[in-house]
């Protein structure tokens, strides 16, 4: 049995004024799913005394190296002196952004296991794979190039963010998704066996308190990694409540 994650994605939002989101956030978590934010690495450290020991608190990146001369880097194991016990690589901002290739996913993700992070690992297609009907195929390079194979059930999560679907408003169908996740699962066991059964694959993607239950219903669907709706604690708790009633 997988324990379901809620996990929510600050993005470049929050200021030491919003760590009382946090502790509300703490005071909503629920015994039944993992509670995980991830907040700028400016507020990790203060983030950890206010989420109380009930939320989880991760990192939006890391570099792949322990240390060195590489200005505005931060180490796995920087974040893990913060307080950090995750850290999310290979968002699509990132790999939009930052020009960040499967390859340097694999490796700052192989960093954050051997530092002791949990590594959330994001895939997902474009608009133009969605449309040309190569999301499977685009889904299993990504994921295949950028999953180490040190990867196990308790040191790396899969997050699947369609890149049309952030902050957009749009969903797949729960059947879409499930048509992922499934296919996810599939590439995992392909890889790393039986430890592939207990990676926990999350949904990500203009999840809402108002289609939480729809996608969490959804086949193979371990949670969700939330960006807009995790900043307030009035908008995240709902999903967390949603979660763990499907838990
Ligand atoms: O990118 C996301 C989480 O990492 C999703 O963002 P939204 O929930 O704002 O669409």
């Amino acid at each position: 049995m997988r324990r379901k994650v809620a996990a929510g994605n600050w993005k470049m939002f929050g200021i030491k004024a919003d760590l009382t989101e946090i502790t509300a956030i703490a005071a909503a978590a629920d015994p039944a799913v993992d509670t995980l934010i991830c907040p700028p690495a400016t507020l990790i450290t203060a983030a950890v005394p206010a989420a109380k020991g009930t939320v989880l608190i991760g990192g939006q990146d890391c570099h792949h190296l322990p240390q060195g001369a590489f200005t505005g880097e931060t180490s796995a194991a920087m974040l893990v002196d913060a307080g950090a016990t995750h850290v999310i690589v290979g968002h699509s901002e990132r790999r939009r952004d930052h020009l960040e290739s499967n390859e340097m996913v694999r490796a700052k993700a192989e960093a954050a296991i051997e530092a002791g992070l949990i590594a959330l690992i994001c895939v997902g297609e474009s608009l133009e794979q969605r449309e040309a009907g190569t999301t499977l195929v685009a889904i299993a390079t990504e994921l295949d190039g950028s999953l180490p194979n040190t990867s196990t059930a308790a040191n790396t999560i899969i997050a699947y963010e369609p890149i049309w679907a952030v902050g957009t408003g749009h969903i797949p169908t729960p059947d879409q998704i499930a048509e992922v996740h499934g296919r996810i699962r599939a590439i995992l066991r392909q890889r790393l066996g039986d430890e592939a059964d207990g990676i926990r694959i999350l949904y990500g993607g203009s999840v809402k308190a108002s289609n939480a239950a729809e996608i969490f219903a959804a086949p193979d669907v371990d949670g969700a990694l939330v960006g807009g709706a995790s900043l307030k604690a009035s908008d995240f708790a709902p999903i967390i409540a949603a979660l763990a009633a499907s838990a």
